[in-house]
């Protein structure tokens, strides 16, 4: 047997009758709808409520009702059919009508709950129909208005960056659609531009967040306002930004934005009585010539501040295509290089120190090489700044700190072995326990091993630097500072720790016979090792003249090609009989 089919919400006589109107209103519109008796009840319910029979009829409905129908401007009427009446509830949008009509239509023909939203200028009122077991309809009425005033500000709120107030990522992402989509339909073209700070971090860390988020503000405001209106300035992580630019005609009006950038941001800043002094680097990538997708853009207009800062940073850079291998080129470094462990292609080259006073070697400097299957020996300063950008640089340490003991075992006590020791290893937490087990596992003494630092380690989190420092120390393993000089504040950093070494640039060797004052400094930084106890060596000695001028202006220990260039661990055996034994 079939089932007994539902009733039409309206018969089509009946759906087509206009919505009544104003001028049709009976005397007393409440009447028709609610039996007197249960008004007082269900005028005291906070919803509005509508009940319309099999017909298709309004047969009831509560004051809150009414009022909402009426702030929607749709009037209620004796005998009001209930389909025209939820045609007439329309959103202004004429999308959104025609899915809530959508909707509506399919849920009455089968039978379903229906939830929708009528927005009608400030007002918003949802709806909610329930279809009843015997037939007919309940329908719910309900202003949510402030509910969704509220959602809307916290959606806004979520689209913002609390510190600038400027556009987060997301709204970044949503103009740039935008702007792309007005590319694709209008041809209007645009750029974007990255803007990476330079030197924020050593604010931040040194200084304190507070200083560095009055700082990031002030950037905002510089930002902000050399833009035009129609651009967008968004903060899309610690001290990163972004500059959509739109409307553009050509290249030129972009690049005189990036040189403002580049200018502006470079300016001195006073935040609560600091003198600041902080740069920005740039990538720019313009929209259609170099992507005209988002993600295209930003990985363009990344790998051209990449750029930037490799050219020295405080500058700017738009894309070029051969950024693109030259970054895949990097990437397949960065897969070889992860494979040269397990191969074994690494390898260590010994440079020894010379102790002026005696004449002998004191020790050596492990220095890492690369046997490139293809490229044959590629130089550290080819691979380990990739090697600790992506982190790789703590095993390949741990494996350079564990060879050099088991090498330096080979060697006469007490020559010592000297590492280096990159700021990335000391972020990993594993690096004193990586140094005990090396130690450990080779038997070699911890006065016999020297760790070399350079100023980029102490520039980071220097609570917990001078920890493991300390604790190095304590083990008795030796702490020396690298390439001395070459930061800016190299002095500040000898007072924050008890270096056992400072190693003296070898830039300063060079100036010493070809500037006037290259003498001066040499003789400055070891007077200045004697009154704080430590040792002083001077790297990159070439030539006796330099030796024996560095020798006067009281340097203790020497390391550069004159003695010995960097050797493989077998060949030191022949190097080192080449000098008086200690
Ligand atoms: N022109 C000239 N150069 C001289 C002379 N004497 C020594 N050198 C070179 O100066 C560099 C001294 O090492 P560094 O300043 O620690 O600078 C090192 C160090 O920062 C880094 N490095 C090397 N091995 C390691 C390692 O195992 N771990 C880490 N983290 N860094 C390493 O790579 C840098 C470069 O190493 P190398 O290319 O071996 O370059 C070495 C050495 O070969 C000289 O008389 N004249």
């Amino acid at each position: 047997m079939r089932p007994d089919p539902q009733p039409a919400l309206l018969s089509r006589r009946e759906a087509a009758r206009p919505i009544p109107t104003e001028r049709d209103a009976p005397r007393d519109p409440q009447a028709p709808y609610l039996a007197p008796h249960l008004a007082p009840y269900l005028d005291a319910v906070r919803q509005g409520l509508l009940m319309i029979d099999r017909a298709g009829r309004v047969v009831a409905a509560n004051a809150p009702a009414r009022r909402l129908l009426d702030s929607l401007t749709v009037t209620l009427e004796t005998d009001t059919a209930a389909l025209p009446l939820l045609r007439a509830l329309r959103d202004d949008t004429a999308p959104a009508r025609r899915a809530t009509l959508r909707a509506l239509r399919r849920a009455l023909a089968r039978r379903q709950p229906v939830l929708f939203e009528v927005r009608r200028r400030d007002h918003t009122v949802q709806v909610e129909l329930h279809p009843l077991a015997a037939g007919g309809w309940v329908v719910t009425l309900e202003d949510v208005s402030t509910r969704k005033a509220t959602e809307a500000r916290a959606d806004a709120m979520a689209r913002l960056d609390p510190l600038t107030g400027l556009p987060n990522r997301l709204l970044l992402r949503e103009r740039l659609a935008e702007a792309l989509e007005r590319l694709a339909r209008s041809g209007e073209c645009c750029a974007l531009l990255l803007i990476d700070l330079d030197r924020f971090k050593p604010v931040n860390d040194t200084l304190g967040h507070p200083i560095g988020d009055a700082l990031l503000a002030t950037v905002a405001d510089r930002l902000r306002s050399t833009v035009r209106a129609t651009d967008t300035v968004a903060r899309i992580g610690g001290d990163e930004f972004v500059i959509l630019q739109a409307g553009i005609r050509d290249a030129a009006g972009t690049q005189a934005l990036a040189r403002r950038v580049v200018d502006l941001i470079g300016r001195t800043y006073m935040v609560e009585g600091h003198l600041l002094t902080i740069g920005a680097s740039v990538g720019v990538a313009l929209a259609p010539e170099d992507g005209a997708d988002a993600d295209r853009l930003l990985k363009n207009a990344d790998l051209a501040l990449y750029r930037a800062k490799l050219d020295g940073r405080g500058t700017y850079r738009f894309f070029e295509p051969e950024m693109d291998a030259r970054m895949q080129a990097r990437r397949k470094l960065e897969l070889d290089m992860r494979q040269a462990l397990a191969r074994r292609e690494f390898q260590l080259h010994y440079q020894p120190q010379l102790q002026l006073a005696s004449g002998t070697l004191i020790g050596c400097e492990a220095l890492i090489r690369w046997r490139h299957p293809d490229r044959g020996l590629v130089s550290p300063l080819d691979f380990i700044p990739l090697a600790e950008e992506i982190g790789l640089i703590v095993p390949i340490g741990e494996w350079v700190v564990r060879q050099a003991c088991r090498d330096a075992m080979t060697w006469p006590d007490p020559m010592s072995v000297a590492v280096n020791v990159s700021p990335a290893q000391f972020k990993s937490d594993r690096l004193v326990e990586t140094i005990i087990s090396a130690l450990a596992g080779s038997g070699l003494p911890a006065r016999r091993l020297e760790v070399e630092i350079t100023e980029g380690v102490l520039l980071q989190e220097n609570d917990r630097t001078l920890q493991t420092l300390h604790r190095l120390r304590e083990l008795g393993v030796r702490v020396s500072m690298d390439d001395f000089g070459t930061g800016y504040s190299s002095l500040s950093y000898l007072r924050s720790f008890p270096f056992d070494k400072i190693k003296i640039d070898r830039s300063f060797v060079k100036d010493l016979t070809s500037k006037p004052d290259g003498e001066a400094i040499i003789r400055a930084i070891a007077g200045l090792g004697k009154s704080l106890g430590m040792t002083t060596v001077a790297e990159g000695v070439e030539t006796s003249e330099q030796m024996q001028r560095i020798r006067l202006e009281g340097c203790t220990d020497v390391q550069g090609y004159l003695i010995s260039k960097p050797v493989p661990a077998e060949d030191l055996r022949q190097v080192f009989a080449a000098f008086p034994q200690a």
